[in-house]
């Protein structure tokens, strides 16, 4: 089973505009919802969608962390989170004329002591897989993510980026960047789909077994012992792209889970990712028919 870690959990807010955003004017909204989010959280509902067995432990604090707590009781998840005194964050995508504008907050500080909180939660659980998901909140380092992956015989998955990337020092079975993720962690040219697949591969040197690289509308890279694996996105109408990594990463852990192999696990992610954009914000779309929506995906070697 998987239990997947949110340091810095979000409420997800989407607006809808249907003019560009204009500065020194009132933007009136067409639309808008809260959704519970944050990168292991959203990972953690997708996967219960999909009947894996999971729990979604994390930092949550007050009344946007009592939102994402009765979200993730009505969606069936199962949880175990630290309680902190700082308010989880809410972060802001606003949808306008067809740009997307992404608002993402620090978040309230924390103490390191949170570390040791959420370590005796995971192994509570023994779980085979740990996915640590999201940034971190002032007064945490990548220390926090590096002592969840020592402190067990589990599998550890990090998604993250920035500085916090680069400083990872613990051996991963995945890390999941996304593109700009991957040319900031490896100064790598990934303007080109092989330019990706060479970094991917020089990024698994710094403690990755495998390297999950998303590609926005350009598809997925995976890269592993199993060689180098290019899946292309589907031609979809997108509404907008938050959640898009984590349904990707769901999918690869889903068909994992299974025992299925990377090239099958790769096509599940791009399919789970697929439903996700069609929909606005991180609500969990309909994946009833994911097995047959995987049929439709190409995967080649690179
Ligand atoms: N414009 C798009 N068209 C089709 N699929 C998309 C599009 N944007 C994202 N996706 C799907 O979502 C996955 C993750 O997207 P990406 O934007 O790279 O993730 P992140 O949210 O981590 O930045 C992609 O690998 C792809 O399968
Ligand atoms: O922790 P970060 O990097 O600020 O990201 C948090 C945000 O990312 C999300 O998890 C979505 O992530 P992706 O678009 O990468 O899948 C949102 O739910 C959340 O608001």
């Amino acid at each position: 089973m998987i239990v997947t870690v949110t340091y810095n959990p979000a409420v997800d807010q989407t607006v809808q505009f249907e003019q560009q955003i204009a500065p020194d004017r009132v933007m009136r909204a067409d639309s808008a919802q809260f959704d519970a989010g944050g990168k292991g959280i959203n990972a953690a509902q997708l996967l219960t969608a999909m009947d894996r067995p999971c729990v979604a432990t994390g930092l949550l604090g007050g009344f946007t962390g009592s939102f994402i707590r009765d979200t993730l009781q009505d969606d069936g998840v199962e949880t175990a989170f630290v309680d902190v005194n700082g308010t989880t964050r809410l972060n802001t995508t606003a949808i306008a004329a067809a740009e997307e504008y992404k608002l993402n907050q620090a978040g309230s500080p924390v103490d390191e002591s949170v570390v040791d909180s959420l370590l005796e939660r995971v192994r509570a659980q023994s779980p085979d897989r740990v996915l640590v998901g999201g940034s971190l909140p002032p007064g945490l380092s990548a220390e926090a993510i590096d002592r969840i992956a020592a402190g067990g015989d589990w599998e550890t998955i990090v998604d993250t980026g920035g500085d916090v990337l680069r400083e990872l020092d613990a051996q991963y079975g995945l890390c999941k960047p996304n593109r700009t993720e991957l040319g900031d962690a490896t100064g790598a040219d990934v303007s080109t789909v092989e330019g990706c697949a060479d970094a991917a591969e020089a990024f698994r040197e710094r403690g990755f077994d495998r390297v999950l690289a998303s590609l926005g509308a350009d598809g997925a890279i995976l890269v592993g012992d199993a060689g180098r694996l290019y899946a292309e996105a589907l031609d979809i109408d997108v509404v907008d792209t938050v959640g898009a990594g984590d349904a990707l990463l769901s999918g690869v852990l889903s068909a994992w889970e299974t025992g299925a192999d990377d090239e099958t696990a790769l096509r599940t992610g791009v399919a789970v990712s697929s439903q996700v954009v069609q929909r606005a914000g991180t609500a969990v779309p309909d994946l009833n028919d994911i097995d047959s929506l995987r049929d439709g995906v190409t995967v080649r070697r690179l």
